[in-house]
């Protein structure tokens, strides 16, 4: 099956007063029609900007400096290209963190989402913009369709907001919806609601989504594909529930470890804290907090060890476990 979205060796440079630094390095993922693909890790490891690169929102300092994103085959980002026109908004659309950043506080909601038809879709007669809208306001839950065309955002709740913002950013349709921690402003009951959309999305409209969020249970919950991302790289990637039940990289087990239970007082935290971003490194950028690492993990670059169909990791000691279990064992292809 092609992938809608596809990002290939993807690296991302920042200028910053002390010289270059790599924000995102050669990250690699394929985002399937219908499938919710869970970009994770924790506060600062890039997932913002490797998703912004993805709809054309880098900061000025901020670039493409080599790999390729590509939207049904087709190039819209790399070091030379920078394709987002007719893409942006239209085939790829975006949900913030908070409903604040989608949504103008001055316009009736109504308004704003005609605006945004009529934007992407010149052709559009009133009458079919009124009911593309009656439509998306139904999806996203609401019986009262008249009065919420007719508030401006304070006068709708939080929750009621950020479904409001995922209108907007499904109402023209697009193949792809980046969903960069959408829920994690929201109350835990709100969340529920939330997700629960984001799921009937995906699975009635076909829609792929990537979806962004450092709560790895969250991710197990709403997503079939989780990628997880540490220091700027994509460190293991599989089938949810999988990786989830089985995690191989040292840093997954790490933050599954560090995840709070239900009557239990002690957190294993991770030691240690995330390197800098850097101009350049050596070795894995998990390795001064990994357990397991030895002198060829802060050594050798490390190369990406492939696990199955769409599952892999980017760690020495998973590399070694390979070796020492052949494919056919494992019945990888
Ligand atoms: N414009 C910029 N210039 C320089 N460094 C930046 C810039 N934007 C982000 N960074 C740095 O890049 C790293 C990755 O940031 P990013 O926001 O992508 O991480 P994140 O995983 O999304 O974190 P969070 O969950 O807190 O949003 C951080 O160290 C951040 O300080």
């Amino acid at each position: 099956m092609t992938a809608v979205l596809s990002v290939h060796g993807l690296t991302i440079e920042a200028t910053t007063g002390l010289g270059p630094v790599k924000l995102v390095h050669d990250v690699n993922l394929d985002l399937h029609e219908g499938e919710i693909l869970g970009l994770i890790g924790e506060s600062g490891s890039g997932k913002s900007t490797a998703v912004r690169s993805m709809i054309g929102l880098l900061e000025r300092n901020v670039r493409v400096s080599s790999g390729e994103i590509a939207l049904r085959g087709e190039v819209i980002s790399s070091e030379s290209v920078n394709h987002f026109e007719g893409v942006r908004g239209s085939e790829i659309g975006m949900i913030f963190q908070s409903a604040a950043m989608s949504l103008n506080p001055l316009m009736k909601v109504g308004k704003q989402l005609r605006e945004v038809v009529r934007r992407h879709q010149k052709h559009a007669s009133a009458k079919e913009i009124d009911q593309r809208l009656e439509l998306v306001l139904r999806k996203m839950g609401f019986t009262d369709t008249d009065r919420v065309l007719g508030a401006f955002p304070h006068q709708l709740s939080g929750g009621m907001r950020q479904r409001i913002a995922i209108g907007l950013a499904i109402v023209t349709e697009p193949a792809v919806v980046i969903a960069d921690e959408c829920t994690s402003a929201l109350d835990v009951t709100t969340q529920a609601e939330v997700v629960k959309l984001l799921r009937t999305l995906t699975s009635e409209s076909r829609t792929a989504m990537l979806f962004v969020t450092h709560d790895l249970m969250l991710a197990k919950d709403i997503c079939s594909q989780i990628a997880v991302m540490y220091a700027g790289e994509i460190v293991e990637t599989g089938e949810a529930n999988e990786l989830i039940d089985n995690p191989r990289h040292p840093y997954t087990r790490a933050l599954l470890q560090a995840i709070p239970t239900w009557g239990t007082d002690e957190l294993q935290g991770i030691e240690g804290s995330p390197p800098p971003v850097a101009a350049d490194w050596q070795g894995c950028r998990f390795a001064p907090r990994c357990p397991l690492a030895r002198d060829e993990c802060r050594q050798q670059n490390v190369g990406w060890t492939r696990l199955g169909d769409r599952s892999g990791a980017r760690c020495v000691v998973v590399q070694e476990e390979e070796v020492r279990i052949p494919d056919s064992v494992l019945g990888h292809a």
